[in-house]
């Protein structure tokens, strides 16, 4: 099965503290996969370093085949990321925010209005190109942004815990839009913890103090009994509610 992401014996300290210890993973191709795990358990650091803000000689990260560490640019042009802070500029429309994005991709004309046009239908958020980012709801900007990391057809979408702050509602249409964007080409790696979120056909990686307690089928992972409980045996948390 090709793999979309490989996570291979990855450590990261923030000076004494220790916070990503030999983490390894693989994620298949067209999956959707949740990174779960309480409040410090390690999935921004994880995520600061597949995205690069953060870079680590402990370990190897390949996307979509291409070495990060080498190959940096080709690995990150086939990656999208929504990062938890809102990165969306507030006093241009939502076409402009998605068009100045694609130009940093290369993205001009024709082509890059294609790409914009089925970004934003993907999300269901076409209708909305026209108004200023402010004048949306916290839900739409959300999606607006999830829109915006797909209009150079990644192959692996990285979300970072992406309904904070949100409603039960557009949390609930989000968590939804997000699922049904995964398949074909595209992989999700989509980082939180509420259990709520994730589905009992998704793959889930459960981490804990910086280390991957288990990867398998959601499902699997809860066994006989609600994810959540599974989830606070193995990690103690209290919050996961
Ligand atoms: N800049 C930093 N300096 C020192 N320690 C840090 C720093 N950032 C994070 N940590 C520590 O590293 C560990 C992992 O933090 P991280 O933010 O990656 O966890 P998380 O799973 O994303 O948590 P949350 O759900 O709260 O965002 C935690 O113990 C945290 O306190």
């Amino acid at each position: 099965m090709a793999q979309a992401l490989k996570v291979e014996n990855v450590s990261f300290n923030y000076g004494e503290k220790r916070a990503l210890k030999g983490v390894n993973f693989a994620l298949e191709k067209g999956r959707f996969c949740a990174l779960l795990g309480p409040n410090g358990a390690g999935k921004s650091t994880l995520f600061s370093l597949l995205t690069r803000l953060f870079v680590t000689r402990e370990g190897r990260i390949e996307v979509a085949g291409f070495d990060l560490a080498k190959n940096p640019r080709k690995a990150l042009s086939r990656m999208g990321v929504v990062f938890q802070q809102p990165t969306l500029d507030l006093d241009m429309t939502v076409a402009r925010n998605m068009s100045y994005f694609a130009a940093l991709h290369g993205l001009a004309g024709r082509e890059a209005q294609r790409r914009i046009d089925e970004a934003l239908d993907r999300l269901d958020m076409r209708a909305r190109a026209g108004e200023k980012a402010r004048a949306l709801n916290g839900g739409h900007r959300r999606r607006m942004e999830i829109a915006r990391a797909l209009v150079h057809q990644p192959e692996v979408l990285l979300l970072d815990e992406p309904t904070v702050g949100l409603d039960t509602a557009s949390r609930r249409a989000i968590t939804d839009h997000v699922h049904d964007l995964a398949g074909g080409g595209l992989t999700v790696f989509w980082a939180t913890h509420l259990v709520d979120e994730i589905w009992p056909q998704d793959d889930c990686i459960v981490l804990h103090r910086g280390e991957v307690l288990i990867h398998d089928k959601a499902a699997t992972v809860a066994g006989d009994r609600p994810l959540i409980d599974a989830f606070i045996d193995m990690t103690g948390s209290e919050t996961a509610a």
